[in-house]
């Protein structure tokens, strides 16, 4: 895959034109293969992300004795064990760069029988995890962590679980969906409640495969002692993958770009709201699907026209349904007219990279002016310049400065970009295709 080169360089392109698709919801991918896994029957997965992330999750149910085919790219066939079939794995289970991924396992693997062992890589071994230690913990998990609640974790099986009644103290669907996914093994009942609505993949996908399950925004609760029945899941678009074209081809002169069928779940598409209020032209065509349907992802087209931007308060309601767009939107507001202001996105801090951190430093090599604060940043909108930036393993601060070469008054070099795989193979060539000019040295 041409993305798997170490560095990118780019300079300021040419209007952006045409008309793509990008890959499969990396989020959506990953339950897809988790719950098929546990069902019982066989699962069809379409439009399954061919990410690193979203494999090591495959291959870690493989280890477990699930038979996954790949009958054709971006597809998958899930041979599912039940949701007491899977196998004690002979050796650790590797989930790569993937919070996601080992988050939501810990709450699968807490309720099996066998001992078990997450570990991932340099990156995720830095991603804090007593956030779902603790939960799983109150509900009779026992799980040994690194030092500070850090991976690798080692996973106890054999303990009885109970239904818990839990608060997330920060808004993260991964915390969400790892103690749902307890739940399904608990006794009683599990019941979480979140103090920002994040997104309900888990609790949709949970509903489509037959489990009983009571959900709204900010809230989902469950019983244990159910089966997961096999179903076909049709995965959308990634809406943080298109957001990288959709801010492109706002702020690039002279373009207009269709972006088809991306994935509208409305706890993802917060930078819509947010580009919107600084003045972004972006329409949505051909929407299929409701977005209150228990079972089924809303998907549109968005046509983006470029626009003048102006700089905003992001407001702060808006973070989490944005959580993963930040390093793009911090490119929009080094390119708009005036002062961003993020605030209530110190999550920011404890993915990937420190992406405030990143962002900041690759900004300001670029010649923009950008403060950190501790939960976001105050970003100065106007000229970027040439020079080199690096992504510290984070794929989606690599493609935000993709972006921002397109505007730059000189060459712009993005050091240490093979992480981009992680979440969007191909990226470089769809770039291109619609006239991004990235070359892969
Ligand atoms: O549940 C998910 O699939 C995800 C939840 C978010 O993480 P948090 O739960 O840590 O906010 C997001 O950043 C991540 O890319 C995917
Ligand atoms: C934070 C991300 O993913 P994860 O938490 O799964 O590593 C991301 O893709 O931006």
């Amino acid at each position: 895959m041409s993305d798997g080169g170490q560095r990118w360089s780019a300079g300021a392109g040419r209007p952006l034109g045409g008309a793509l698709k990008v890959p499969g919801d990396k989020s959506v991918s990953h339950r897809a293969v988790m719950l098929g896994a546990l069902a019982e029957g066989t699962t069809r997965v379409r439009g399954f992300l061919e990410g690193e992330d979203t494999r090591a999750t495959a291959r870690v149910f493989e280890t477990m004795g699930v038979r996954i085919e790949t009958p054709s790219a971006s597809e998958r066939i899930v041979h599912g064990v039940g949701l007491h079939g899977l196998r004690a794995p002979a050796t650790e289970l590797d989930c790569g760069n993937a919070g996601t991924g080992m988050r939501l396992l810990s709450g699968v693997l807490a309720g099996q029988a066998f001992d078990s062992m997450l570990v991932g890589d340099a990156s995720l071994s830095r991603r804090p995890m007593r956030r779902v230690i603790d939960p799983l913990t109150a509900m009779g998990a026992r799980i040994d962590s690194g030092e500070g609640g850090l991976p690798p974790l080692r996973i106890h099986g054999g303990n009885t679980l109970q239904g818990i009644d839990y608060k997330t103290p920060v808004a993260s669907a991964q915390v969400k969906s790892a103690v749902l996914l307890a739940g399904l093994y608990a006794r009683g009942e599990t019941v979480v409640t979140e103090p920002h609505p994040t997104r309900d993949y888990s609790e949709r996908m949970l509903a489509a495969f037959g489990w009983p399950i009571e959900f709204g925004p900010g809230r989902a609760r469950l019983g244990g002692g159910h089966r997961l029945r096999a179903t076909e899941v049709e995965v959308p678009a990634d809406f943080s993958s298109a957001a990288f074209f959709i801010v492109a081809a706002s702020l690039v002169p002279g373009s207009e770009l269709r972006l088809r069928a991306v994935g509208m779940n409305p706890r993802r598409t917060g930078l819509l709201a947010a580009l919107r209020l600084m003045g972004a032209d972006i329409r949505e065509e051909s929407v299929a699907g409701r977005a209150g349907e228990a079972d089924a992802e809303p998907v549109a087209d968005l046509v983006v026209r470029h626009a003048p931007l102006r700089g905003i308060e992001v407001p702060e309601a808006l973070v989490p349904d944005m959580i993963d767009e930040f390093p793009a939107l911090f490119v929009a507001a080094a390119c708009a007219q005036g002062r961003t202001v993020v605030r209530g996105a110190a999550e920011l801090r404890v993915k990937e990279s420190d992406r405030i951190a990143t962002m900041a430093a690759g900004l300001r090599a670029l010649g923009v002016s950008i403060q950190e604060t501790p939960d976001g940043a105050i970003i100065e909108g106007g000229r970027i310049g040439g020079g080199r930036v690096h992504s510290h393993g984070d794929h989606r601060i690599a493609m935000s400065f993709a972006v921002a070469a397109q505007l730059a008054h000189g060459s712009v070099t993005i050091e240490d970009v093979a992480n981009v795989a992680t979440s969007f193979p191909g990226f470089v060539e769809l770039a291109n295709s619609i006239g991004m000019g990235l070359q892969a040295d």
